[in-house]
């Protein structure tokens, strides 16, 4: 048990490590002058929107933005502490902070993943409609934040490493 709570520890180290860069360099695109990004960026980003028919990342409506206002504030500070804490491991400081984030953007990648698969998205001058194979491929880009931060929550409530209550010091 204790090694596949090792286990599981070194694949979150991995996605808070990864989601650094992604935020940082990607998704604030979403809601950041684009001046503020290299040429290259810029094509990346393009490129990624026009390759996957990502119509959410191309032209983000307010509720969509308003989740990477949250990404940005709430979610990006988190990222290095969470990155030291499951590097490191058996860090029971973590428990709490990492049950807030991971129903948080549990919560906020579902309204996605149900607007990727059903939502509309009409045809642009850039990008087509997706059709229902290019949607799939889509939610399998974002549902590895729906699935790693369920990961997250079972292991701080069930994994006997983090459930175990500190010994308070008897006065
Ligand atoms: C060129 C390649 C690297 C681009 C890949 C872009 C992918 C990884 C980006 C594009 C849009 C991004 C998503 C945008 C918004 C949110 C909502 C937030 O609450 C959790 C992260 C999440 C779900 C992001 C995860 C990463 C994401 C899916």
């Amino acid at each position: 048990m204790a090694s596949v709570t090792r286990l599981l520890e070194w694949v979150f180290f991995f996605y808070f490590f990864s989601h650094i860069p992604i935020t940082l360099l990607v998704d604030l695109q979403a809601v950041l002058p684009a001046s503020w990004y290299p040429q290259e960026l810029l094509d990346l980003m393009k490129w990624y929107c026009v390759t996957f028919k990502d119509h959410l990342m191309l032209d983000p409506p307010p509720w969509f933005k308003s989740f990477v206002y949250c990404e940005a504030i709430v979610q990006l500070p988190f990222f290095p502490i969470a990155t030291y804490a499951f590097f490191k491991g058996g860090q029971r400081w973590i428990r709490i902070p990492a049950i807030v984030y991971s129903s948080h953007v549990a919560t906020t990648v579902l309204p996605i993943l149900a607007h990727l698969l059903y939502g509309d998205f009409p045809k642009t001058n850039q990008v087509d409609s997706p059709n229902q194979q290019e949607r799939l491929t889509l939610v399998s880009v974002y549902a590895p934040y729906l699935v790693i931060p369920i990961l997250i929550l079972l292991t701080m409530l069930f994994s006997p490493q983090y459930r175990k209550e500190e010994k308070r010091k008897r006065k």
